[in-house]
Order: C-alpha cells, then structure tokens, then sequence
C-alpha cells in the first residue's frame, strides 16, 4: 500500500515537472508570435541523419514548426551516403575546399543518392506526421540553376568537374508548395542551361533558396555544435558574429566549415535576418534554436534585418516570377 506521505510527495514532484513544462511552453509564446506565418529554411546535413532515431526527431522538429506556424523547408545533403554508395560501386571521390570532384560517372551515383534515397527517406519521415511533404529535385521547375564551378586553390584554377555553381534559382515551384500548405524537401542537384546535371553543395544550395524566398531564417544542421574559434586546436563555441566579423574569419576556415559560413554570409547579404549553424546530433536542436530565448548554436546576423524580424516586421511577401539570378551583390531580385 502507498502511504499517504509518498502519494503526495510524489504528486508534488508531478506538479513541479508540470509547471516546469508550462514554463518551457510559455518561453516560447514570444518566438511563436514572431515567427508565425515566416519562412525557415533548413538545411539537414549528411551527418546529422546518421541513424534512424536522429533522422526521426528531425523529422517531428520539421512538423513541429509547420504546426507551429511556421512554413518549413527543407534543402538536404547526404555527403556520407554519397561518398558510401561511391566507394560501395568501386567510384573513386575526393574533396577539394571542402566541395567534391565529381566525375560523370560520380555524377549518376550523386543524383540517385541525393534524389533517389535520402529524398525519399526524409518525405517518407515527415509524412508519417500527414500528407505534408513534397520531394523535389534542384532540378526540378529549374528550381536551381547552375555553371561549371571551378575554384582557385593556391593561385591555381581546379576543375572540379560536375560541381555546379549557381546562376539562378526559380523559387515559384516551392513558394506554390508552400501556398499550398506543403513542407518542400528539395535536394541539391542542379540542371545547366546546355541540359546537364550538376552536384552543387547542400549548404550552398540552401543559402541560394533562402535569399529567393525572402526567408526569415536559415538554419543548418551539422555534427558539431557551431562554429569552432580555433578549430582543431581549440573546440570554443563561437555563438554569434556579424557579417564583418565573418568575412573576415572566412579565410582562416578549412573543409566542411568553409561553404557552410560562406552559405551563412551569402544569405544574410542576401536579406535573411538569421542564419544559424546548430549541432543536429541534439534531439529536437531545431526547436530549441527557433523557441527558446538563448538558442543554440552560431548564430550570423545582419543587426538591422534582426532588429526589424524580433520587431515583427513582416518580410516582402514572394511574387510569382521572382527569380534570383544576381549572385554579385547579394541583393534580392
Ligand atoms: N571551425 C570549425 N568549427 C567546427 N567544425 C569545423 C570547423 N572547421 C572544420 N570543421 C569540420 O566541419 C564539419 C562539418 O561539415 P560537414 O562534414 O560538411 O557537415 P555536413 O555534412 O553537416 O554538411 C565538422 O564535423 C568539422 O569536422
Ligand atoms: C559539390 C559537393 O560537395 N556536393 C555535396 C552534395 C551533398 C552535400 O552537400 O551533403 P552534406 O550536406 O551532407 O555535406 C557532395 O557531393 O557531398
């Protein structure tokens, strides 16, 4: 039998966590009021769908913001899966400033796996939750277009083969998904004007899609907790810079981190308030980012599109034909 003492003890401990819980509810009721009716892209690293258990809270995190208010979409990667099926087809990969040489051969196996597998999984996922998500191919509605990329690695040019650089991107197909009450996933494959295919990185991809949708957000999902200070030698979590303090750290970064703050830069230069880079191996990260006062995180802010967001300024709504293919000053069409 429970004694009475024990009872009530532990009624009072149920108590307490209850209104511990109202009290995280109620943090969020500033968050939610501003960024009800905003656009978030996020962007869902390779690393950070590594098992099923993370690639489900995700998954849950994305429907949580789509019944929040918010209009979610999603711009995935799948580095890992990529370079996994390569070297399980006996297709040799490398990386080259943190992008990778990507053969025709390479290319074919880049599109099936990005299009084909990871893209199926993640709307496979969300729509466990209802008929929400819709899976597109960059490809798609010319969504992303691009150009060969090469790059200049110690003053000299690399080819990079079908690594595309992006020269336009036509956000009509998603801004209709949204409309239409959709959560977009789109991968990061990208057609070039002569019909060919191109692998363009997911954090770039990301960045384009956020600037042409006038996004209120970024927020990308890696392995790590941010940025690092001093990375390797020192693990220092860099919570927050502006856009100076970034351009100028950008010289000093290396590898998966280089097209991940330089995405951060082109679409905050682009207009976007916020971009984030958040560690998605934390269950729910994305929901502690959006809906708690401290965040997590590294988060890059242009301080006037800031203030105007937390001020509840509502962003220029997306027109039809809005097509952003001006990638020099970073301006929105
Ligand atoms: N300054 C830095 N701070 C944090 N991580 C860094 C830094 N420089 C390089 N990295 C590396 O970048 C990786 C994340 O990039 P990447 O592997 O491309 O991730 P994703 O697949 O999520 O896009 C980290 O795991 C880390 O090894
Ligand atoms: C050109 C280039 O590097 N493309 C990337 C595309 C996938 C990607 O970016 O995936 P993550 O987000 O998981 O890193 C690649 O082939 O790995």
């Amino acid at each position: 039998m429970i004694s009475r003492a024990t009872d009530s003890a532990a009624t009072g401990d149920d108590r307490a966590q209850a209104i511990d819980k109202a009290a995280n509810l109620i943090e969020a009721l500033p968050w939610l009021s501003r960024f009800h009716g905003r656009t978030v892209v996020v962007k869902y690293g390779g690393n950070a769908m590594i098992n099923e258990e993370l690639r489900v809270r995700f998954a849950e995190s994305v429907v949580f913001l789509y019944y929040a208010g918010l209009r979610p979409v999603v711009v995935h990667g799948g580095g890992p899966q990529i370079s996994a099926m390569l070297e399980r087809s006996g297709v040799e990969s490398t990386f080259t400033a943190g992008l990778r040489v990507t053969t025709d051969e390479a290319m074919d196996i880049v599109r099936m796996v990005l299009t084909g597998q990871v893209n199926r999984e993640i709307v496979g996922l969300i729509n466990r939750h209802g008929p929400f998500a819709v899976g597109m191919s960059g490809e798609d509605a010319n969504l992303l277009v691009a150009e060969r990329k090469s790059v200049t690695v110690d003053g000299r040019e690399v080819d990079l083969g079908r690594v595309g650089e992006v020269t336009e991107v036509n956000a009509g197909a998603v801004a209709a998904l949204l409309a239409d009450g959709r959560i977009p996933v789109v991968s990061s494959v990208a057609r070039a004007d002569d019909g060919g295919v191109y692998n363009v990185n997911a954090d770039t991809a990301a960045s384009e899609i956020a600037v042409a949708l006038g996004a209120s957000k970024l927020i990308m999902l890696t392995d790590v907790e941010g940025l690092y200070a001093d990375y390797p030698a020192n693990t220092e979590l860099v919570s927050r810079l502006n856009v100076d303090e970034l351009r100028a750290l950008l010289p000093t970064l290396s590898s998966g981190m280089l097209p991940k703050m330089e995405a951060c830069l082109t679409a905050v230069e682009g207009g976007v308030p916020q971009a984030h880079i958040i560690d998605g191996r934390v269950p729910h990260s994305l929901l502690l980012e959006v809906f708690t006062d401290q965040g997590v995180g590294t988060m890059v802010a242009d301080e006037e599109l800031e203030a105007a967001l937390l001020a509840g300024d509502r962003p220029r709504p997306w027109r039809p034909h809005d097509t952003r293919t001006d990638h020099t000053d970073g301006g929105r069409p």
